[in-house]
């Protein structure tokens, strides 16, 4: 195993192992921290799935750094820190945080900062992160449910959140190329920053930072800056040709589990839910301890086989604004992942093999709930959402959707793959 990555949650983790096998690796995904008993096959890269975006600072950083543990012992020789590529954090962290614990542990006193995804928009200018042409604060994570983003820069966010020092590689470094890069990284250690936030706007941009990084021990980002490692290794020829990614085995019916209250779920609901039999679920139900699983299964059980079903939570910014005045911001979000959680076990145990979930924080409840510890990474669905099976145990298959992305029709889209 050459590359080890931990990634703050389970969409996440998902869509960096799709970079990695799109670019040609065999790749593990893990869910939860590993043990002596975890088998990652004949993995070159294995991709840790964390949900330690929105846990306390503390746990997620004793997750982390156990996961780091285990990688090393695996024989990982570069780490990759995976989080949002809209950066989802708080002023105390996530990012910083852990990415301060994985530098101590690497004994390394630098690491990129690269969020940029160019396929689904994410940009880096100036330090600046991007959403499509707006920056990060004025795009619709401004509203998210748990980790609003009120700043673009990420040097500012970085300096927040971190112990270390963040510094700028602007575009014309990356322009310039590895060298230009490294003659920067050299610059700015020698000025005591530890953290490069560089500046990537296509993938071309992100190959050259590939390039860059070869050797680097700790690299943080999205699953765009995975782009290039794999050529990395495979100039080195110490990976395999590998062959193009299965799909998954799906016997039996399909839903949609969405918790996903992002502005693009929002509009993949209403993309369907005049054509499919659709059910919403009301946070206050839950609250009052109505048996909202028991009569979802119910509906679901009472609907054409024949049709995928869509069950969600989401909700537009004000109605959840007004659910989380009621209950606080972590309880609401709490209730609903646990219920679909609930309801994926349920649906699972009545046969229902095709699942697809969205939202991170939804996913690794709903994964966690139907006690899956490992993923085989199956064909590209839209950029950064493949379709995977569950392997330990052996079960449905799913895809895990990234809140913000997939085009409108991403639910039809996802089984129309699953046919093909
Ligand atoms: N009606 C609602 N009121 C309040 N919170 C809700 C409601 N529906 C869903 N939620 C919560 O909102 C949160 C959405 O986070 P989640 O990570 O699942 O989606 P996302 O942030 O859009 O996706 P990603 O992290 O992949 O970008 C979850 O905790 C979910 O339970
Ligand atoms: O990087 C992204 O945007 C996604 O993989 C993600 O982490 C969303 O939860």
């Amino acid at each position: 195993m050459l590359l080890g990555a931990i990634a703050d949650d389970f969409t996440g983790a998902t869509d960096l192992a799709n970079t990695l096998v799109q670019n040609g690796m065999r790749v593990t995904q893990i869910i939860g921290v590993p043990d002596e008993n975890t088998d990652i096959g004949q993995a070159e890269a294995v991709v840790i799935a964390l949900k330690s975006r929105t846990a306390p600072v503390a746990q997620a950083v004793q997750q982390t750094v156990q996961a780091l543990d285990w990688l090393l012992a695996q024989g990982a020789a570069q780490i990759l820190f995976k989080y949002c590529s809209t950066f989802d954090s708080t002023a105390e962290g996530n990012i910083g945080p852990v990415a301060d614990a994985l530098r101590t542990r690497l004994g390394t006193d630098f690491a990129f900062v690269c969020p940029a995804f160019p396929a689904n928009g994410r940009t880096i200018y100036q330090g600046h992160l991007f959403v499509g042409d707006r920056l990060l604060f004025e795009s619709s994570m401004r509203d998210h449910p748990l980790t609003p983003m009120r700043d673009a820069d990420l040097v500012r966010m970085m300096n927040a959140q971190s112990d270390g020092r963040a510094g700028l590689i602007p575009l014309s470094d990356v322009a310039a190329g590895p060298s230009a890069i490294a003659a920067r990284v050299a610059q700015l250690k020698a000025d005591g920053i530890c953290y490069g936030v560089v500046d990537a706007v296509s993938n071309e941009d992100l190959r050259v930072i590939g390039i860059a990084a070869a050797g680097h021990k700790l690299i943080t980002g999205g699953s765009g800056v995975a782009i290039g490692l794999p050529d990395n290794l495979r100039r080195e020829g110490l990976i395999c040709p590998a062959s193009l990614p299965e799909p998954p085995e799906a016997p039996g019916r399909a839903a949609v589990l969405a918790g996903s209250c992002s502005a693009a779920t929002r509009r993949q609901i209403a993309h369907v839910a005049q054509d499919w039999p659709t059910r919403k679920l009301d946070v206050d139900s839950i609250a009052n301890g109505d048996p909202v699983t028991a009569e979802t299964v119910e509906w679901a059980l009472s609907q054409p086989a024949d049709m995928p079903i869509l069950i969600f939570g989401s909700a537009d910014p004000e109605e959840v604004r007004a659910t989380q005045e009621r209950y606080g911001k972590l309880q609401a979000g709490l209730m609903m992942e646990e219920t679909l959680g609930e309801i994926a076990v349920a649906l699972r145990d009545e046969g229902f093999g095709r699942l697809v979930v969205a939202g991170g924080e939804t996913s690794g409840a709903v994964v966690s709930a139907l006690g899956i510890t490992a993923l085989r990474i199956g064909p590209e669905i839209a950029p950064g959402v493949p379709w995977t099976q569950a392997l330990a145990p052996s079960g449905p298959a799913l895809a895990l959707k990234s809140g913000n992305f997939g085009q409108d029709d991403f639910f039809r889209r996802a089984f129309a793959a699953m046919l093909s």
